[in-house]
């Protein structure tokens, strides 16, 4: 039977590369810098522009469907996942590298119905990796197939994290205390592309073991889950329960055996939800 959702996916993959041209374009001009929560959430007209560019061609193309996306989240539309199929769109993972042309910066667009993600496109745009999943049917860059390490001990492996951007000193704590016990499990080594998006990615590519984060939001990990679980990963919440996109904390590992031992050593807290109504 023919793929319902291979249009809306080829689309999404056209939308992510040519999103991915203006962010490189992008990189040779001055860019100018706005805050939105705090003097560290960063955003740039870039970020704005490229999330209405894939936006409005998706609407020509898919009128019905509904969208949560970064950008319009920050301007005030709703951020509540439905049953409808949604758009769920980071026009820049990695804003703050992308402001100091630290050459890791994404293009997210995971595509959900049902609460399900159906397929996820992320395009590592300064790399020209173009990292796509369609539930059920593997994971791929450059479509080439992906596959998860096959490493099952913790202290062999190289664990990805980000420091988060709250600088509130309580909060930097608990992220330290997490990253403390991880660190002297031991493992070799702990890394962050400074993209959540992308630290998925390197879950799916094999090169590092399992990437961790409380605070992110859906539009961060909706494409790069899918990507993780098609290589073959695992996905959980931070306290060992499912995976809910909503829910700002996410742990995606290479195996069970490795996610469940992260999720031993993490400080489990949880931030306002996304679909909590007053959390800006
Ligand atoms: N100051 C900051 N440092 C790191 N990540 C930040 C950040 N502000 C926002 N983020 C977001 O948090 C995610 C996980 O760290 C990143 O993918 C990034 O997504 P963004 O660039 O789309 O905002
Ligand atoms: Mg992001
Ligand atoms: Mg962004």
């Amino acid at each position: 039977m023919a793929d319902v959702w291979q249009t809306a996916m080829d689309h999404a993959v056209g939308a992510a590369r040519r999103a991915g041209q203006v962010v490189r374009e992008a990189l040779q001009d001055d860019r100018k810098v706005m805050t939105k929560s705090s003097s560290v959430d960063l955003v740039t007209q870039t970020d704005q522009k490229v999330e209405q560019l894939i936006i409005q061609s998706v609407k020509e193309k898919f009128p019905t469907h509904r969208f949560i996306g970064e950008e319009s989240v920050a301007a005030g539309e709703s951020c509540v996942l439905t049953d409808a199929p949604t758009w769920i769109i980071d026009p820049i993972d990695g804003t703050t590298n992308f402001v100091h042309a630290f050459p890791f910066v994404a293009v997210s667009i995971g595509f959900s119905v049902n609460k399900q993600v159906e397929f996820g496109v992320v395009f590592s745009c300064l790399e020209d990796k173009m990292f796509t999943a369609r539930r059920g049917k593997g994971a791929f860059c450059n479509g080439e197939p992906l596959q998860v390490s096959d490493q099952e001990d913790i202290k062999q492996s190289i664990i990805a994290t980000e420091f988060g951007s709250s600088r509130d000193p309580d909060a930097v704590d608990r992220i330290f205390s997490s990253l403390r016990n991880v660190l002297c499990i031991p493992v070799h080594g702990v890394r962050g592309a400074g993209t959540a998006a992308i630290n998925m990615c390197l879950v799916a590519s094999g090169c590092v073991e399992a990437y961790y984060e409380i605070g992110i939001h859906v539009w961060d990990i909706a494409a790069g889950s899918l990507i993780v679980s098609e290589a073959g990963g695992v996905l959980m919440d931070v306290d060992g329960g499912p995976l809910d996109l909503m829910s700002r904390r996410i742990v995606a590992a290479n195996s069970r055996t490795i996610a469940e031992r992260i999720v031993r050593e993490i400080d489990a807290f949880g931030p306002p939800r996304d679909d909590e109504p007053l959390r800006r």
